[in-house]
């Protein structure tokens, strides 16, 4: 769901995702006050990039993994540099956890641009940050407060207050979705998000909002199956045994649990919400389990009847594609603006080309 179907408001999102970590890594992590003065550029870090945990250092790489752009915070290391570090021709560095961490998510653009700027300040300022923090418990600190705030309602409940200011509307979802029940597909949804945040986006996204602010659940209706709190990517590990709880929508009541009685989603920030009684619809919403669950729910025969459509390269596509074989389709918003570009571009492209043929 959460970049897939809701994209958020990088200028908004990004920012409250920002701001919320510096909170806790001065309020919690022991950092300095004055990194509450700190402001957030939202444009500048890009997905892709990949963060050097030990050395502080920020790089672009080729479609090869060689380091095409390498910089220290956010100054450019030099040719030479560059080459010293990561030109080493007889072992060849993986560019993968646990020394380097990939920025594969929009969810991590405040993250990578919060260590650049911790780095540059600690080689400023060597005694400011806490005692015996490197550049690596420095992205761990961050990592952790980044992921503090998904966890505590400080990203969530704000969100969820005013959906419109972080998450732009898209009037297309609905006919895309229509036209799929119609076509007599089955669909289902499977997010990581837990089921009263998926409900107030999916609402959000499906409308029509109603006045008194109560939440209905009129987008169901174009979903067979729902699976919240699915903790992608190991709902996909066929290993993984992961309890399948179903949700009651009205209630967010987890059914189904060991004693048989209803028990509140572990985890949930949320205040109850008003809610309108729920329409008869077929769809089902679960929370956990795994993708052996989903297969069997829908009735999946074989893995090429599956279409799985995610913005997560790792947590969403590898696994389904790789070991299901499921189909995928993975979402890059980022390439609008590329293919642009390139059709701007075009004669100087083909100018290029010429010259270098020539050469
Ligand atoms: N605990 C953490 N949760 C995170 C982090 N980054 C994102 N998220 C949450 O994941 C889901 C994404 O859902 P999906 O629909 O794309 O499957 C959403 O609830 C995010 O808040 C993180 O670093 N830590
Ligand atoms: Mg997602």
């Amino acid at each position: 769901m959460d970049y897939t179907l809701a994209q958020y408001k990088p200028a908004t999102f990004e920012s409250l995702a920002y701001e919320g970590t510096i909170r806790k890594l001065v309020y919690n992590l022991g950092y300095p006050p004055e990194l509450l003065e700190w402001t957030f550029d939202w444009k500048y870090m890009v997905r892709g990039l990949v963060l050097d945990k030990k050395r502080g250092n920020i790089l672009k790489m080729d479609r090869h993994k060689y380091v095409k752009v390498a910089y220290h915070g956010f100054t450019e290391m030099s040719k030479e540099d560059k080459v010293a570090t990561y030109g080493n021709t007889l072992i060849r560095d993986a560019f993968d956890e646990p020394d380097y961490a990939l920025i594969d998510t929009l969810f991590s653009l405040a993250e990578a641009y919060l260590f650049a700027q911790l780095v540059d300040f600690k080689d400023k300022n060597p005694g400011k940050v806490p005692q015996g923090a490197d550049y690596s418990r420095m992205y761990k600190d961050v990592r952790a407060a980044v992921d503090l705030c998904h966890r505590d309602g400080t990203l969530k409940q704000m969100v969820a207050k005013d959906p419109k200011r972080y998450i732009n509307e898209d009037i297309s979802i609905v006919p895309m979705l229509k036209m799929l029940r119609d076509s007599g597909r089955s669909t289902f949804l499977v997010t990581n998000s837990l089921w009263d945040y998926t409900n107030i986006v999916m609402n959000f996204l499906c409308g029509p909002q109603t006045l008194d602010g109560t939440s209905n659940f009129d987008w169901l209706q174009y979903f067979d199956v729902v699976i919240t709190g699915s903790a992608k990517p190991s709902f996909f590990h066929d290993e993984n045994r992961a309890s399948l709880f179903e949700v009651e929508p009205e209630s967010g009541m987890l059914l189904n649990t060991d004693n048989g009685t209803p028990m509140p989603q572990v985890g949930s920030t949320f205040l109850r919400l008003p809610l309108k009684s729920l329409k008869k619809t077929s769809c089902r919403v679960f929370q956990g389990g795994n993708v052996g669950h989903l297969h069997k729910l829908l009735a999946i025969e074989s893995s090429s009847q599956v279409l799985y459509v995610g913005d997560h390269i790792y947590g969403d596509i590898l696994r389904s594609k790789k070991v299901l074989g499921w189909r995928t389709m993975l979402v890059v918003p980022e390439l609008e603006r590329e293919v642009q570009l390139l059709w701007e571009l075009r004669d100087s492209r083909k100018q290029l080309r010429l010259l270098r043929n020539e050469r």
